[in-house]
């Protein structure tokens, strides 16, 4: 994407947006409602088209090249859009139809897929017997049928239980290791932005925030380290010695600041137990993602997961065709 905006009327729902995925990735997209995120993927999956600016995927122009782009991604969205009557591989094989895959190779590729999401035993039975988990994942499969070099997930574990939230992600991750996909996904669980290689934080139509999850919280600043002593004034006197650092009693333990909290703790024991201080126990707490998001966003992930999603013109429109 280069330069890439989207105004609609007087709304700037993408502001100049500049973003290099690259081959083999897998990308999150995180941002409160309204930042711009559907609005993002709706233009890299040609079904809205820039005000300004340029994007290609998988090296072609989305606005130029539509129908090549098209067959080239492969879609999840939020809103179910299997037929509930039909059996896992009969929807697979009307979509693989609908795409023209190859019917010589189409039932080996249906295995194939069927098998990565863990549903080849289930095949022959009706979409409706199926849990939610498994349609999720009958639509990934379905998503991955003609053979994507990208695919583009929309808060594909949305309302789904945690266990299979994180089955879904067992099997992308298996996915990428038989075939070097792209995956770009957008999702308001800072656990799964966690399983993601390189995460965007957007907000306002702008990305605020681009790296890997690690470099993201170090951003955010230091460990938080806890320890709980029979003497706090002479452990905090001992780590200002010892360290250079000021230490303070909160919520009845020694807390402490470090950048490097795993590293910092069997120096903090070595010198606490030299200075004749138990200790009692010790935690240390790293920054997480929702720390990230809240100091780029002003609000954390929990709270943009809680207000749900908003419309989606994307599922909204694919459904009205
Ligand atoms: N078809 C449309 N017509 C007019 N305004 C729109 C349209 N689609 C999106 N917008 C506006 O553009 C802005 C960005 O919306 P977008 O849906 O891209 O955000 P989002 O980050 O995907 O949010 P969510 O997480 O709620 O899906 C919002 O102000 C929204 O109201």
């Amino acid at each position: 994407m280069r330069n890439l905006t989207k105004r609609y009327g007087e709304v700037e729902a993408v502001r100049g947006i500049d973003l290099e995925v690259a081959r083999g990735e897998t990308f999150g997209f995180l941002g409160p409602n309204g930042a711009g995120k559907s609005t993002t993927i709706n233009i890299l999956c040609t079904l809205v088209e820039p005000t300004g600016g340029t994007a290609a995927v998988a090296g072609l122009d989305v606005v130029r090249d539509r129908a090549a782009v098209r067959r080239r991604i492969g879609l999840v969205f939020q809103e179910p859009t299997l037929d509930g009557p039909m059996s896992g591989e009969q929807n697979l094989r009307f979509h693989g139809e609908l795409y023209g895959v190859d019917r010589r190779t189409a039932a080996a590729r249906r295995e194939e897929v069927l098998r990565t999401v863990g549903l080849w035993e289930r095949r022959a039975d009706p979409v409706t017997t199926y849990s939610g988990g498994m349609r999720r994942r009958l639509e990934i499969a379905r998503g991955l049928l003609h053979s994507p070099q990208v695919l583009f997930l929309d808060e594909p574990t949305i309302g789904l239980d945690p266990q299979t939230r994180a089955s879904i992600w067992n099997y992308l991750a298996r996915l990428h290791e038989t075939q070097p996909i792209t995956v770009f996904v957008t999702t308001h669980y800072m656990d799964e932005a966690e399983n993601c290689d390189r995460i965007a934080i957007m907000n306002e139509g702008r990305i605020v925030a681009l790296d890997t999850p690690e470099a993201l919280k170090a951003q955010v600043g230091a460990d938080r380290v806890v320890v709980t002593t029979d003497d706090d004034e002479a452990a905090i006197a001992a780590i200002r010695r010892g360290f250079g650092v000021e230490a303070a009693v909160h919520e009845g333990a020694v807390t402490v600041s470090v950048p490097d909290g795993a590293g910092f703790v069997p120096r903090l024991f070595a010198a606490l137990t030299a200075e004749g201080v138990v200790v009692r126990s010790v935690a240390v707490t790293r920054p997480s993602l929702d720390d990230v998001f809240l100091a780029h966003t002003g609000s954390t992930l929990r709270d943009a997961e809680a207000r749900g999603p908003s419309m989606h013109p994307m599922a909204m429109r694919m459904r009205g065709r």
